[in-house]
Protein backbone atom coordinates (compact mmCIF):
# COMPACT_ATOMS: atom_id res chain seq x y z
CA UNK A 1 0.00 0.00 0.00
CA UNK A 2 2.77 2.49 0.76
CA UNK A 3 4.83 3.68 -2.11
CA UNK A 4 8.14 3.26 -0.51
CA UNK A 5 9.28 0.69 -3.20
CA UNK A 6 12.39 0.68 -3.84
CA UNK A 7 12.46 0.16 -7.29
CA UNK A 8 10.49 3.71 -7.81
CA UNK A 9 13.39 5.10 -6.32
CA UNK A 10 16.62 3.83 -8.54
CA UNK A 11 14.11 3.41 -11.56
CA UNK A 12 13.10 0.66 -13.16
CA UNK A 13 12.06 0.99 -17.06
CA UNK A 14 8.78 2.03 -17.40
CA UNK A 15 7.39 -0.29 -19.49
CA UNK A 16 8.62 -2.90 -16.76
CA UNK A 17 7.15 -0.90 -14.01
CA UNK A 18 3.72 -0.48 -16.42
CA UNK A 19 3.43 -4.43 -16.23
CA UNK A 20 3.88 -4.46 -13.03
CA UNK A 21 1.51 -2.23 -12.28
CA UNK A 22 -1.41 -3.51 -14.22
CA UNK A 23 -0.54 -7.05 -12.77
CA UNK A 24 -0.92 -5.44 -9.46
CA UNK A 25 -3.96 -3.73 -10.17
CA UNK A 26 -5.83 -6.91 -11.34
CA UNK A 27 -9.08 -8.27 -9.04
CA UNK A 28 -8.44 -11.47 -7.81
CA UNK A 29 -11.78 -12.91 -6.96
CA UNK A 30 -14.88 -12.55 -9.08
CA UNK A 31 -16.71 -10.91 -6.84
CA UNK A 32 -13.65 -7.75 -6.58
CA UNK A 33 -14.64 -8.21 -10.84
CA UNK A 34 -16.50 -5.18 -11.36
CA UNK A 35 -19.42 -5.09 -14.15
CA UNK A 36 -20.14 -7.58 -16.63
CA UNK A 37 -22.45 -8.96 -14.42
CA UNK A 38 -24.06 -11.60 -16.81
CA UNK A 39 -20.62 -13.37 -17.64
CA UNK A 40 -19.79 -13.27 -13.95
CA UNK A 41 -22.98 -14.67 -12.73
CA UNK A 42 -22.85 -17.54 -15.71
CA UNK A 43 -19.63 -18.26 -14.70
CA UNK A 44 -19.89 -18.11 -11.01
CA UNK A 45 -22.67 -21.30 -11.57
CA UNK A 46 -19.99 -22.91 -13.70
CA UNK A 47 -17.68 -23.06 -11.02
CA UNK A 48 -19.65 -23.74 -8.08
CA UNK A 49 -21.43 -26.49 -9.82
CA UNK A 50 -17.68 -27.80 -11.01
CA UNK A 51 -16.42 -27.40 -7.29
CA UNK A 52 -20.17 -29.14 -5.43
CA UNK A 53 -19.41 -32.23 -8.07
CA UNK A 54 -15.44 -32.30 -7.48
CA UNK A 55 -14.56 -32.40 -11.10
CA UNK A 56 -12.18 -30.00 -13.64
CA UNK A 57 -14.55 -27.00 -14.59
CA UNK A 58 -15.75 -26.99 -18.53
CA UNK A 59 -13.82 -25.94 -20.25
CA UNK A 60 -14.10 -21.60 -20.97
CA UNK A 61 -13.94 -19.38 -23.55
CA UNK A 62 -13.85 -16.01 -23.43
CA UNK A 63 -14.26 -13.21 -26.52
CA UNK A 64 -14.08 -9.45 -26.28
CA UNK A 65 -12.07 -6.26 -27.49
CA UNK A 66 -8.48 -6.56 -25.95
CA UNK A 67 -8.33 -4.84 -22.27
CA UNK A 68 -11.40 -6.01 -21.24
CA UNK A 69 -10.72 -8.65 -18.26
CA UNK A 70 -10.26 -11.69 -20.13
CA UNK A 71 -6.53 -12.81 -18.87
CA UNK A 72 -7.91 -11.47 -15.58
CA UNK A 73 -10.71 -13.47 -15.58
CA UNK A 74 -8.78 -16.52 -16.24
CA UNK A 75 -6.84 -16.08 -13.65
CA UNK A 76 -9.55 -15.79 -11.48
CA UNK A 77 -11.24 -18.96 -12.63
CA UNK A 78 -7.76 -20.76 -11.17
CA UNK A 79 -8.22 -19.25 -8.13
CA UNK A 80 -12.05 -19.52 -7.82
CA UNK A 81 -10.96 -23.21 -9.13
CA UNK A 82 -7.99 -23.86 -6.17
CA UNK A 83 -6.22 -24.83 -8.94
CA UNK A 84 -3.01 -23.90 -10.71
CA UNK A 85 -2.89 -21.88 -13.56
CA UNK A 86 -0.10 -22.64 -16.65
CA UNK A 87 -0.57 -19.53 -19.35
CA UNK A 88 0.73 -19.83 -23.14
CA UNK A 89 -0.71 -18.40 -26.35
CA UNK A 90 -1.72 -19.60 -29.96
CA UNK A 91 1.34 -17.92 -31.36
CA UNK A 92 3.68 -19.61 -28.80
CA UNK A 93 1.85 -23.01 -30.22
CA UNK A 94 3.17 -23.62 -33.61
CA UNK A 95 3.52 -27.32 -33.80
CA UNK A 96 1.14 -30.10 -32.64
CA UNK A 97 4.22 -31.54 -30.58
CA UNK A 98 4.49 -28.10 -28.33
CA UNK A 99 1.01 -28.76 -27.20
CA UNK A 100 1.60 -32.31 -26.43
CA UNK A 101 4.54 -31.66 -24.38
CA UNK A 102 1.89 -28.77 -22.19
CA UNK A 103 -1.02 -30.99 -22.50
CA UNK A 104 0.30 -34.33 -20.93
CA UNK A 105 2.46 -32.37 -18.41
CA UNK A 106 -0.79 -30.77 -16.72
CA UNK A 107 -1.56 -31.72 -13.25
CA UNK A 108 -5.38 -33.28 -12.51
CA UNK A 109 -7.63 -30.22 -12.33
CA UNK A 110 -5.24 -27.78 -13.33
CA UNK A 111 -6.04 -24.65 -15.26
CA UNK A 112 -4.68 -24.35 -18.92
CA UNK A 113 -4.97 -20.68 -20.54
CA UNK A 114 -4.25 -20.14 -24.07
CA UNK A 115 -4.27 -16.27 -24.70
CA UNK A 116 -5.27 -15.65 -28.67
CA UNK A 117 -6.14 -18.88 -28.93
CA UNK A 118 -7.37 -17.96 -32.85
CA UNK A 119 -4.07 -17.84 -33.49
CA UNK A 120 -3.01 -21.36 -33.10
CA UNK A 121 -1.91 -23.67 -35.94
CA UNK A 122 -4.26 -26.07 -37.78
CA UNK A 123 -2.46 -29.37 -36.56
CA UNK A 124 -2.25 -28.30 -32.67
CA UNK A 125 -6.32 -27.31 -33.02
CA UNK A 126 -6.83 -30.81 -34.34
CA UNK A 127 -4.73 -32.23 -31.52
CA UNK A 128 -6.80 -30.07 -29.21
CA UNK A 129 -10.11 -31.45 -30.27
CA UNK A 130 -9.41 -34.69 -28.97
CA UNK A 131 -7.87 -33.59 -25.86
CA UNK A 132 -10.75 -31.27 -24.85
CA UNK A 133 -13.50 -33.90 -25.55
CA UNK A 134 -11.71 -36.96 -24.71
CA UNK A 135 -8.13 -35.79 -22.30
CA UNK A 136 -5.95 -37.96 -25.08
CA UNK A 137 -3.21 -37.06 -27.19
CA UNK A 138 -2.46 -39.17 -30.08
CA UNK A 139 1.33 -39.00 -30.40
CA UNK A 140 2.07 -40.56 -33.79
CA UNK A 141 5.02 -42.31 -33.81
CA UNK A 142 7.33 -43.30 -37.21
CA UNK A 143 6.58 -41.73 -40.18
CA UNK A 144 4.87 -42.84 -43.96
CA UNK A 145 3.39 -46.26 -44.14
CA UNK A 146 5.10 -47.26 -40.51
CA UNK A 147 3.93 -44.67 -38.87
CA UNK A 148 1.71 -45.64 -35.66
CA UNK A 149 -0.35 -43.48 -33.32
CA UNK A 150 -0.13 -43.84 -29.60
CA UNK A 151 -2.40 -42.37 -27.49
CA UNK A 152 -1.84 -40.76 -24.54
CA UNK A 153 -4.44 -40.02 -21.46
CA UNK A 154 -4.25 -36.66 -20.00
CA UNK A 155 -5.25 -35.89 -16.32
CA UNK A 156 -9.03 -33.58 -16.72
CA UNK A 157 -7.78 -30.03 -17.25
CA UNK A 158 -9.75 -26.80 -17.58
CA UNK A 159 -9.36 -24.95 -21.11
CA UNK A 160 -9.41 -21.37 -20.74
CA UNK A 161 -9.06 -20.19 -24.31
CA UNK A 162 -9.09 -16.04 -24.86
CA UNK A 163 -9.86 -14.38 -28.34
CA UNK A 164 -10.11 -10.99 -29.74
CA UNK A 165 -11.80 -12.33 -32.64
CA UNK A 166 -13.92 -15.21 -32.02
CA UNK A 167 -15.51 -15.08 -35.19
CA UNK A 168 -11.77 -16.39 -36.97
CA UNK A 169 -12.14 -19.62 -34.34
CA UNK A 170 -13.30 -23.08 -36.62
CA UNK A 171 -16.75 -24.34 -35.60
CA UNK A 172 -14.99 -27.92 -34.04
CA UNK A 173 -13.27 -25.52 -31.84
CA UNK A 174 -15.82 -23.05 -30.63
CA UNK A 175 -18.37 -26.12 -30.00
CA UNK A 176 -16.03 -27.75 -27.42
CA UNK A 177 -16.04 -25.00 -24.86
CA UNK A 178 -18.63 -25.22 -22.44
CA UNK A 179 -19.33 -21.79 -21.66
CA UNK A 180 -18.62 -19.00 -23.63
CA UNK A 181 -18.39 -15.48 -22.36
CA UNK A 182 -18.59 -12.55 -24.70
CA UNK A 183 -17.00 -9.56 -22.73
CA UNK A 184 -18.72 -6.30 -22.99
CA UNK A 185 -17.35 -2.04 -23.26
CA UNK A 186 -17.69 -1.09 -19.33
CA UNK A 187 -20.36 1.84 -18.60
CA UNK A 188 -18.83 4.64 -17.32
CA UNK A 189 -20.15 3.97 -13.80
CA UNK A 190 -18.64 0.67 -13.84
CA UNK A 191 -15.64 2.21 -14.98
CA UNK A 192 -15.69 4.65 -12.06
CA UNK A 193 -16.23 1.54 -9.74
CA UNK A 194 -12.55 -0.04 -11.39
CA UNK A 195 -11.35 4.05 -11.12
CA UNK A 196 -12.01 3.88 -7.36
CA UNK A 197 -10.30 0.42 -6.45
CA UNK A 198 -6.81 1.52 -7.95
CA UNK A 199 -6.65 4.94 -7.08
CA UNK A 200 -7.22 3.32 -3.53
CA UNK A 201 -4.43 0.77 -4.61
CA UNK A 202 -2.40 3.96 -6.07
CA UNK A 203 -2.87 5.71 -2.93
CA UNK A 204 -4.57 8.89 -4.98
CA UNK A 205 -6.66 11.11 -3.94
CA UNK A 206 -9.07 11.72 -6.25
CA UNK A 207 -12.88 13.41 -6.16
CA UNK A 208 -15.87 12.01 -8.02
CA UNK A 209 -16.07 14.67 -10.54
CA UNK A 210 -12.23 13.49 -11.48
CA UNK A 211 -13.50 10.17 -11.40
CA UNK A 212 -16.43 11.18 -13.70
CA UNK A 213 -13.94 13.00 -16.04
CA UNK A 214 -11.30 9.85 -16.23
CA UNK A 215 -14.58 7.33 -17.24
CA UNK A 216 -15.43 9.62 -19.75
CA UNK A 217 -12.16 9.35 -21.48
CA UNK A 218 -11.73 5.49 -21.52
CA UNK A 219 -13.42 3.98 -24.28
CA UNK A 220 -15.74 1.79 -22.01
CA UNK A 221 -12.42 -0.25 -21.37
CA UNK A 222 -10.54 -0.62 -17.47
CA UNK A 223 -6.92 -0.98 -19.15
CA UNK A 224 -7.60 2.47 -20.83
CA UNK A 225 -9.30 3.58 -17.33
CA UNK A 226 -6.21 2.61 -15.20
CA UNK A 227 -3.44 3.78 -17.65
CA UNK A 228 -4.97 7.32 -17.61
CA UNK A 229 -5.43 7.45 -13.51
CA UNK A 230 -1.79 6.81 -13.52
CA UNK A 231 -0.86 9.47 -16.59
CA UNK A 232 -3.08 11.81 -14.47
CA UNK A 233 -1.27 10.62 -10.88
CA UNK A 234 2.10 11.74 -13.03
CA UNK A 235 0.63 15.16 -13.73
CA UNK A 236 -1.01 15.42 -10.26
CA UNK A 237 2.60 15.03 -8.61
CA UNK A 238 4.57 16.89 -11.11
CA UNK A 239 1.91 19.85 -11.01
CA UNK A 240 1.58 19.52 -6.96
CA UNK A 241 -2.01 19.01 -7.10
CA UNK A 242 -3.18 16.56 -3.98
CA UNK A 243 -6.62 16.27 -5.19
CA UNK A 244 -7.29 15.52 -8.28
CA UNK A 245 -10.90 16.77 -9.40
CA UNK A 246 -12.51 17.13 -12.81
CA UNK A 247 -10.91 20.02 -13.86
CA UNK A 248 -7.37 18.83 -12.92
CA UNK A 249 -8.24 15.08 -14.84
CA UNK A 250 -9.71 17.22 -17.83
CA UNK A 251 -6.22 19.29 -17.81
CA UNK A 252 -4.48 16.39 -17.72
CA UNK A 253 -5.86 14.18 -20.21
CA UNK A 254 -5.88 17.17 -22.49
CA UNK A 255 -1.99 17.16 -22.28
CA UNK A 256 -1.82 13.75 -22.97
CA UNK A 257 -3.71 14.38 -26.17
CA UNK A 258 -6.86 11.83 -25.09
CA UNK A 259 -10.52 13.97 -26.06
CA UNK A 260 -13.52 14.53 -24.87
CA UNK A 261 -15.38 11.15 -26.38
CA UNK A 262 -11.48 9.66 -25.19
CA UNK A 263 -10.27 9.38 -28.97
CA UNK A 264 -6.16 9.37 -29.33
CA UNK A 265 -4.09 9.99 -31.81
CA UNK A 266 -4.79 6.71 -33.61
CA UNK A 267 -8.33 6.97 -33.34
CA UNK A 268 -7.87 10.24 -34.36
CA UNK A 269 -5.92 9.47 -37.24
CA UNK A 270 -8.18 6.57 -38.72
CA UNK A 271 -11.35 9.17 -39.02
CA UNK A 272 -8.90 12.48 -40.71
CA UNK A 273 -7.46 9.85 -43.36
CA UNK A 274 -11.26 8.47 -44.21
CA UNK A 275 -12.41 11.69 -43.91
CA UNK A 276 -9.63 13.93 -45.64
CA UNK A 277 -8.29 11.38 -47.68
CA UNK A 278 -11.81 9.62 -49.14
CA UNK A 279 -14.45 11.99 -48.44
CA UNK A 280 -15.44 9.86 -45.90
CA UNK A 281 -15.25 6.52 -47.74
CA UNK A 282 -16.35 3.69 -48.16
CA UNK A 283 -12.46 2.39 -48.20
CA UNK A 284 -11.42 -1.17 -47.42
CA UNK A 285 -9.46 -1.61 -44.27
CA UNK A 286 -6.11 -1.88 -45.29
CA UNK A 287 -5.95 1.06 -46.73
CA UNK A 288 -6.88 2.68 -43.71
CA UNK A 289 -4.75 0.89 -42.03
CA UNK A 290 -1.92 1.64 -44.47
CA UNK A 291 -2.84 5.48 -44.33
CA UNK A 292 -2.43 5.59 -40.50
CA UNK A 293 0.91 3.90 -40.24
CA UNK A 294 -0.42 0.87 -38.43
CA UNK A 295 -1.05 -3.04 -38.62
CA UNK A 296 -4.67 -4.30 -39.93
CA UNK A 297 -4.88 -5.79 -36.80
CA UNK A 298 -4.47 -3.41 -34.67
CA UNK A 299 -7.22 -0.74 -36.39
CA UNK A 300 -9.83 -3.69 -36.70
CA UNK A 301 -9.90 -4.68 -33.01
CA UNK A 302 -8.05 -1.58 -31.22
CA UNK A 303 -9.60 1.57 -32.45
CA UNK A 304 -12.66 0.56 -35.03
CA UNK A 305 -14.69 -1.37 -32.22
CA UNK A 306 -15.11 1.87 -29.88
CA UNK A 307 -15.42 4.70 -33.15
CA UNK A 308 -18.08 2.24 -34.50
CA UNK A 309 -19.67 1.63 -30.75
CA UNK A 310 -19.72 5.65 -30.64
CA UNK A 311 -21.49 6.01 -33.86
CA UNK A 312 -18.27 7.77 -35.46
CA UNK A 313 -17.62 4.77 -38.19
CA UNK A 314 -19.60 2.28 -40.05
CA UNK A 315 -18.60 -1.19 -41.55
CA UNK A 316 -20.59 -1.73 -45.13
CA UNK A 317 -20.39 -4.23 -47.48
CA UNK A 318 -17.78 -1.50 -49.67
CA UNK A 319 -15.95 -0.72 -46.48
CA UNK A 320 -15.70 1.31 -43.81
CA UNK A 321 -17.53 4.79 -43.57
CA UNK A 322 -17.20 7.86 -41.84
CA UNK A 323 -20.47 8.88 -40.02
CA UNK A 324 -22.10 12.71 -39.50
CA UNK A 325 -20.73 12.38 -35.93
CA UNK A 326 -17.58 12.07 -37.02
CA UNK A 327 -17.63 15.15 -39.15
CA UNK A 328 -18.96 16.58 -36.42
CA UNK A 329 -16.66 15.76 -34.04
CA UNK A 330 -13.87 16.30 -36.02
CA UNK A 331 -14.71 19.85 -36.65
CA UNK A 332 -15.29 19.13 -40.40
CA UNK A 333 -17.76 19.68 -43.44
CA UNK A 334 -18.91 16.68 -45.26
CA UNK A 335 -18.34 17.06 -49.16
CA UNK A 336 -21.94 17.33 -51.06
CA UNK A 337 -22.60 14.39 -52.67
CA UNK A 338 -21.01 13.04 -55.73
CA UNK A 339 -23.57 13.79 -58.72
CA UNK A 340 -23.83 10.80 -60.39
CA UNK A 341 -26.91 10.27 -60.28
CA UNK A 342 -28.03 14.16 -61.26
CA UNK A 343 -26.65 14.40 -64.11
CA UNK A 344 -28.82 15.88 -66.98
CA UNK A 345 -30.97 13.17 -69.08
CA UNK A 346 -30.80 15.34 -72.55
CA UNK A 347 -26.62 14.69 -71.98
CA UNK A 348 -27.57 11.17 -72.55
N1 LIG B 1 -13.80 -6.13 -14.47
C1 LIG B 1 -12.67 -5.55 -14.08
N2 LIG B 1 -12.58 -4.99 -12.87
C2 LIG B 1 -11.44 -4.37 -12.50
N3 LIG B 1 -10.33 -4.28 -13.25
C3 LIG B 1 -10.36 -4.83 -14.47
C4 LIG B 1 -11.53 -5.50 -14.94
N4 LIG B 1 -11.27 -5.95 -16.18
C5 LIG B 1 -10.02 -5.57 -16.48
N5 LIG B 1 -9.46 -4.90 -15.45
C6 LIG B 1 -8.13 -4.30 -15.44
O1 LIG B 1 -7.75 -4.04 -16.78
C7 LIG B 1 -6.45 -4.56 -17.07
C8 LIG B 1 -6.52 -5.32 -18.37
O2 LIG B 1 -7.28 -6.50 -18.24
P1 LIG B 1 -6.86 -7.86 -18.96
O3 LIG B 1 -5.38 -7.95 -19.10
O4 LIG B 1 -7.54 -8.96 -18.26
O5 LIG B 1 -7.52 -7.66 -20.39
P2 LIG B 1 -7.60 -8.67 -21.63
O6 LIG B 1 -9.02 -8.77 -22.01
O7 LIG B 1 -6.88 -9.92 -21.31
O8 LIG B 1 -6.82 -7.88 -22.77
P3 LIG B 1 -6.00 -8.48 -24.04
O9 LIG B 1 -7.02 -8.88 -25.07
O10 LIG B 1 -5.21 -7.29 -24.50
O11 LIG B 1 -5.15 -9.60 -23.56
C9 LIG B 1 -6.05 -5.42 -15.88
O12 LIG B 1 -4.84 -4.97 -15.37
C10 LIG B 1 -7.11 -5.24 -14.83
O13 LIG B 1 -6.57 -4.59 -13.72
MG1 LIG C 1 -5.07 -10.71 -22.06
Amino acid sequence: MSSADPRELIGTAPAVEEKALEAALRPKALEDFVGQSTVRTQLSLVLQSSRMRHTAADHVLLSGPPGLGKTTLAMIIAGEMQAALRITSGPAIQHAGDLAAILSSLTDGEVLFIDEIHRMSRPAEEMLYIAMEDFRVDIIVGKGAGATSIPLELSPFTLVGATTRAGLLPGPLRDRFGFTGHLEFYSPEELQKVLRRSAGMLDMQVSTGGFVEISSRSRGTPRIANRLLRRVRDWALVHGVALVDDSAASEALDTYEVDSLGLDRLDRAVLEALCTKFRGGPVGLSTLAILVGEETETVETVAEPYLVREGLLARTPRGRVATEAAWEHLGLTPPPPRDEETSPLWNG
